[in-house]
């Protein structure tokens, strides 16, 4: 079983748009792949009173494939804010024994998992009187490898600089960067997609434009992203460096 984990350089670069193109391209190819958020805020309330888990439901809609959205996502807000205080709103805070559990059988039935995070790499989903972890916990917990989505425009360096350097720092492995967005031509785009790769040390992998229908990367690419999950990955929220 093999897992990559999409991480963002911040909320709304396109985390969602490119996980659905993910696994489009890995549905068609017939690989058994799953999509799963550990916590998702900000979602529509439906007028039977559920919430639709949009991201979910937005990776579901463009990829095709028949994982239930509720096999997805184990935490959804309605509260459009970071999860940690969407959870404290709406008195349902984030079990950190829940998502592994669901991880876990994900990664039971699947052959690719690809996990979206929430906002960036050090995104709270839980911080009260009882316990505090984040985004970047899970990943350390479950060994993810990433791989960065940025926007192609202005203010992206540094955002990108930041957020690799921090995976340095926490020694994880970030295989590849897409820049979302991105006009061909573009002086600053172009010139954007060069300092990445010199800022990171880290291969922009693709460059998407505005309403791209498909990811510009080939199968196998993808699929080499991908790293093999451990045996026994967890042993609870790790202790930060
Ligand atoms: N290349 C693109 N072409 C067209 N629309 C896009 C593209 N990338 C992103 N969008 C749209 O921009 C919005 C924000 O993107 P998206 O939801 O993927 O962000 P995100 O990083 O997943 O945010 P969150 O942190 O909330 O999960 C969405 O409406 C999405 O459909
Ligand atoms: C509601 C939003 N679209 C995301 N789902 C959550 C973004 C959390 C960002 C937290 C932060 O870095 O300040
Ligand atoms: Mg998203």
């Amino acid at each position: 079983m093999k897992q990559l984990m999409i991480i963002g350089t911040d909320t709304d670069v396109g985390k969602t748009y490119v996980s659905g193109l993910i696994l489009k391209k890995l549905h068609e190819n017939g690989k058994k792949a799953a999509y799963f958020k550990a916590a998702m805020s900000g979602n529509i309330r439906l007028s039977d009173g559920s919430l639709l888990p949009g991201d979910a439901d937005f990776v579901k809609t463009t990829s095709g494939i028949s994982q239930s959205l509720a096999d997805m996502c184990p935490y959804v807000y309605e509260t459009a804010v970071s999860p940690h205080l969407a959870a404290q709103i709406e008195g349902n805070p984030i079990e950190w024994e829940t998502i592994q559990e669901a991880y876990d059988t994900l990664c039971g039935t699947y052959d690719f998992v690809t996990v979206e995070g929430s906002g960036g790499i050090l995104c709270p989903l839980r911080h009260d009187e009882t316990t505090s972890f984040s985004l970047a916990d899970f990943v350390l917990s479950q060994h993810l490898s990433c791989l960065l989505v940025a926007d192609a425009g202005l203010g992206t360096l540094n955002y990108v600089g930041l957020t690799a350097a921090y995976l340095k720092s926490q020694n994880i492995p970030l295989q590849g960067i897409i820049l979302n967005r991105f006009q061909t031509g573009n002086l600053l785009h172009e010139d954007n997609k060069r300092m990445c790769e010199i800022l990171t040390g880290v291969p922009v992998i693709a460059c998407l434009p505005e309403g791209a229908a498909d990811l510009p990367i080939s199968i196998e690419t993808l699929v080499s992203l991908y790293t093999e999950r451990k045996e026994n990955p967890c042993s609870g929220i790790p202790t930060h460096k």
